[in-house]
């Protein structure tokens, strides 16, 4: 079921001022001065749409830059009428809201950690109530897509329909090579839940250092989202927050210039012909795949009636584990990646033992 949000198409609200669509500008405005020279160098790259700068800045532990406050609002005010930049800051509060609206921001965006708590987004959807403004929504630090929707949701209620998402990946207990994990298929499904909601890839965040931003974004370019939000600072060096994962302007012009825009569609007639035929064959695939699955399932039905009737355990460790040697073998012979057949093959495992234990408690006969 597709979501029932009322949306402005991107290009309708937003100059995109060259393919794909960036928002840059540095993680905190910290002076006048630095947010001014930010965004001049990147105006000069002529690759930015939109000037962000964070006012307010959430921090985990107190005693930490909490942004410079209102006061940025009037250099961020002053950076656009010099560069032309439409600019973008971060609200928490309803009161930020005000201010921001008060500063005449052009974009508004819901960060991370306010998308996970509803009474935050509802008082800044309450805040934004008759207002025509752009509203960018973060998804949530965990990765729970019901509370990133519920958050879209909320603020689309409010009546704002020139309404976008920020994929900036997601907290993990584990640490991996990524500040937040990408977890792409949480933004596929929202993409595939409302297909014109745009999407604006944040790999700043996701990678939390300068080096994977580049895979990071050509990767989220090639999942067709619309846009991209890197962080840029004049000197990431002494940067007062995230310094690890900020670019200079030159470093990001060079960035955008070594990615491939792909699109995700074209219409010329060879192509489709041959697309077309590949994907009937997948087409047929898949239906083996179902029915085969299907045929397996009445096996498993018949082993479970047969277990059951003759009191044995449902789960079989040693059976399974040589089922796992096996196709795990089998499938490395076929040069298949064995996280992506272990996991395929665990959840064949749990469908069988869902149904076998629903036939356990069914009574005999029944
Ligand atoms: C089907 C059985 O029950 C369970 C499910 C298995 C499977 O899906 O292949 C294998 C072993 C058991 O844990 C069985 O015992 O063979």
């Amino acid at each position: 079921m597709k979501l029932n949000l009322k949306l402005q198409p991107l290009n309708t609200w937003l100059e995109i001022k060259n393919e794909p669509l960036l928002i840059a500008g540095p993680c905190s405005a910290e002076t006048e001065d630095q947010l001014l020279a930010t965004a001049h160098l990147l105006a000069k790259t002529g690759k930015v749409s939109v000037l962000r700068a964070g006012i307010w800045k959430p921090r985990t532990r107190p005693g930490e830059f909490e942004g410079v406050g209102s006061i940025g609002l009037t250099w961020l005010k002053r950076a656009k009428e010099e560069t032309g930049l439409p600019t973008a800051v971060e609200v928490a509060t309803a009161k930020h809201v005000e201010e921001a609206l008060a500063a005449g921001v052009d974009i508004l965006w819901v960060g991370a950690r306010s998308t996970v708590n509803p009474f935050t987004v509802q008082e800044i959807a309450d805040a934004l109530k008759g207002v025509d403004i752009p509203v960018l929504v973060k998804n949530p630090v965990n990765p729970d897509i019901q509370l990133w929707i519920g958050a879209l949701e909320r603020i689309n209620n409010a009546g704002i329909t020139k309404l976008g998402a920020i994929h900036r990946g997601f907290s993990s207990y584990e640490k991996t090579a990524f500040r937040n994990e990408p977890m792409w298929e949480l933004a596929i499904q929202l993409k595939t839940l409302a297909p014109d909601l745009p999407i604006i890839n944040d790999p700043s965040h996701i990678c939390g250092n300068r080096e994977l931003i580049q895979y990071v974004a050509q990767k989220a370019l090639d999942l067709d989202m619309q846009g991209l939000m890197i962080e840029s600072h004049l000197d990431p060096s002494v940067a007062w927050t995230d310094a690890k994962q900020q670019v200079t302007p030159a470093a990001l012009s060079e960035l955008m210039d070594l990615l491939t825009l792909r699109k995700p569609e074209i219409k010329d007639k060879d192509f489709t012909d041959k697309l077309a035929d590949l994907r009937t064959n997948i087409d047929k695939i898949d239906d083996q795949i179902i029915q085969k699955i299907a045929e397996r399932m009445q096996i498993v039905q018949k082993i479970g009636e047969y277990k059951r009737d003759n009191g044995v355990t449902i789960l079989q460790v040693n059976r399974w584990d040589q089922i796992m040697n096996k196709r795990s073998a089998f499938a490395s012979a076929l040069k298949l990646d064995l996280n992506f057949t272990g996991k395929l093959l665990e959840l064949i495992h749990s469908e069988s033992i869902r149904k076998q234990t629903e036939i356990m408690n069914d009574k005999k006969d029944a």
